[in-house]
């Protein structure tokens, strides 16, 4: 939430001040005005106007006749919404709604004693009513983001208030995720204490550190931005809700020639996340040099992030070439990874394991792109991403095929990029794992040579006596999978051991998942309004033993009245009412006067029926 997003506000008096005498929110976060002296001299309000307002907790009850529908989100949070129709409800009408039913209470609450009521002059409707209110000023809608200042008149409106979009966009990531909802781990003594069979609440859900690492990527991925904020189109072709992903907004930098933006985006056909590749301003005159991407497209390779689409687009008021690849939310480029810092992190280490992990990678890579008849070109470290732990990307395939059908097409004086020196993709490999491991070495003599170089990394004889393959000009792919292949063993064991960590995890949450499930299927058959009147949940109704068997799964007191809060024993009534064990259980109504003993089985057998009857299936 912007610091910024709620100052259209601040002059405006809190109505809960004036309605209840205090605003609990007034340190927490209100952004409506708290100063004793402006709620004085704005309290145009007689007191039994306020009568008019309906208090249940914090929300308020808007009168009858008007349309104003307040967001629960800005009640909640304390802030009432500046809807003109506030005022006007709060002062104008002397009956209130509560449910569609006129309410006695408010009745109750006017007396001979209380003021007479005056309307205050908030539309012109109002104006026949006083003759005094003959001067009021029409109300003008200020300008998009301007707010109403000045105004020579008693009736100050409220600002212009945030367009529907812009509060959508603005309440995005309004609670950012809380790890501490979850239960914290164990300290370690109590991990080293534990006996082989007991558990911590810990033990039931998926390791905390992959959760967190989960979360913060979907929460990455549901990051979102007002299109007028960034000044970028609503849409580019079927792609809406354009977020920028670049985390070096240095555009003069330009890869492939030419400035390259990336953005997050969705789909409108598949509401599924992208991510959007825009190259301004490259001279495409026909259609032809997209052709080669039909290829690209073919590619489909763990180390490739793969290519949808391309086309070109003056969404952004220029000639952009556009291509659209899979979003991997949190990544980072090598080159961001290794070598530069953000909030919060610092460049990772270059070692001599990441290095031969990024060579067999990259070798996976150019063994499928060949296989389809095509090449990578140069390997560029900032078009390389990791997507999690030590995996590695190509992020821009197809770019570099694309641009050189365009320069192609360009008449020899105005090509924007100079025709690259083709090499082999080994040697680009080469030229890439060179680039980062000389970065590790303080090199004594220097020089451009590579084998030189290579001499005098710090690494083992393996690895150099690799890495100087890959400089041969005799080098072929085949070989040199033969030349790495320990190495290639050694990463696929460690692939196959994070493929079983994950799988246990997600059998973790397997379970978890049919426990919601079963949370469901009880709260919908739960004391529905529309049967507890029917009698079935009363003490002889036919549903009242899922009523005490939820009091017994949830609702239990400790000796001395305290709620027992105890999640094993939650899961474990849960996974034998899912089993339909024989079991027993002694079900006891809170006041003690109803005593049902059921088992398991039966109590299944209810719920099941009650939910069959719910979907008119019985
Ligand atoms: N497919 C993708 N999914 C998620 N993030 C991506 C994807 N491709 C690139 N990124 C991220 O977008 C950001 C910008 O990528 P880009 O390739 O433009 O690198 P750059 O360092 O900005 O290079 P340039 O010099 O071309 O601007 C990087 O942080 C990268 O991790």
């Amino acid at each position: 939430m912007s610091g910024s997003q709620y100052d259209w506000a601040k002059n405006i008096p809190c109505r809960n001040i004036q309605i209840h005498g205090f605003c609990k929110f007034e340190h927490k976060g209100c952004s409506y005005n708290h100063d004793p002296a402006l709620q004085k001299s704005s309290a145009v309000a007689p007191v039994g106007a306020t009568a008019n307002t309906v208090s249940a907790g914090e929300s308020t009850i808007t009168s009858a006749g008007t349309n104003s529908t307040p967001s629960i989100l800005s009640q909640k949070a304390g802030y009432p919404l500046p809807t003109n129709d506030d005022n006007d409800s709060a002062n104008n009408s002397t009956t209130s709604v509560v449910n569609g039913t006129n309410s006695p209470v408010l009745n109750k609450k006017f007396n001979l004693d209380s003021p007479a009521f005056r309307p205050t002059p908030l539309s012109t409707k109002f104006a026949t009513l006083s003759p005094s209110l003959d001067h009021i000023p029409t109300f003008v809608p200020s300008t998009s983001n301007d707010t109403i200042t000045s105004m020579n008149t008693n009736f100050s409106p409220h600002p212009q208030p945030p367009t529907g979009e812009d509060l959508f966009y603005q309440n995005t990531n309004l609670y950012p995720v809380n790890f501490l909802l979850y239960a914290p781990p164990p300290p370690p003594h109590v991990e080293l204490n534990k006996k082989p069979n007991e558990r911590t609440v810990d033990d039931l859900f998926i390791n905390n550190k992959l959760r967190e690492y989960l979360q913060l990527k979907n929460e990455e991925s549901l990051k979102s931005i007002s299109s007028n904020e960034l000044d970028l189109p609503s849409h580019v072709g079927q792609y809406h809700s354009l977020y920028p992903i670049d985390h070096n907004f240095d555009y003069s930098t330009k890869s492939f020639g030419y400035v390259s933006i990336v953005y997050k985006c969705m789909s409108n056909e598949n509401g599924k996340l992208y991510t959007m590749r825009r190259l301004q301003n490259v001279p495409i005159t026909s259609p032809s040099v997209l052709k080669s991407i039909k290829k690209w497209k073919k590619v489909d390779c763990s180390n490739c992030v793969k290519v949808y689409d391309v086309f070109t687009t003056r969404a952004f008021n220029d000639n952009s070439l556009i291509l659209i690849y899979d979003y991997y939310p949190m990544s980072l480029t090598l080159l961001e990874n290794h070598f530069m810092s953000f909030p919060g992190k610092n460049p990772d280490l270059i070692t001599e394991d990441s290095l031969w992990n990024y060579t067999i990678q990259l070798l996976n890579a150019i063994t499928e792109v060949n296989r389809l008849g095509l090449s990578l070109g140069s390997l560029d470290s900032s078009k390389i991403i990791i997507t999690n732990k030590g995996r590695i990307r190509l992020s821009a395939v197809g770019v570099n095929s694309i641009l050189e059908d365009v320069n192609k097409t360009l008449p020899k004086d105005a090509k924007e990029i100079e025709e690259p020196e083709k090499d082999s993709d080994l040697l680009n490999l080469g030229k890439l794992i060179l680039f980062l491991a000389k970065s590790t070495t303080y090199l004594k003599a220097p020089t451009e040579d590579p084998m030189e170089i290579i001499m005098q990394l710090k690494f083992t004889n393996v690895f150099k006596k690799m890495l100087s393959y890959l400089f041969r000009e005799d080098a072929t792919i085949e070989k040199f999978q033969e030349l790495v292949a320990p190495m290639i063993l050694k990463l696929a064991n460690g692939l196959q051991n994070s493929c079983d960590y994950m799988e246990s995890n997600l059998m973790g949450e397997l379970e978890n998942a049919r426990l919601v499930r079963l949370f469901a299927k009880l709260d919908f058959i739960s004391e529905r309004p529309e049967v507890v009147k029917d009698g079935l949940w009363s003490e002889t109704g036919e549903r009242y033993p899922i009523k005490l068997f939820k009091d017994y799964v949830f609702h239990q007191i400790d000796d001395n009245g305290k709620p027992v809060v105890d999640l094993t024993h939650v899961i474990n009534c849960l996974n034998k009412l899912d089993a339909g064990v024989d079991e027993n259980i002694l079900l006891v109504s809170s006041d003690e006067m109803t005593c049902l003993i059921m088992s398991y089985k039966e109590l299944k057998e209810l719920v099941n029926k009650s939910f069959l009857k719910l979907l008119g299936k019985e």
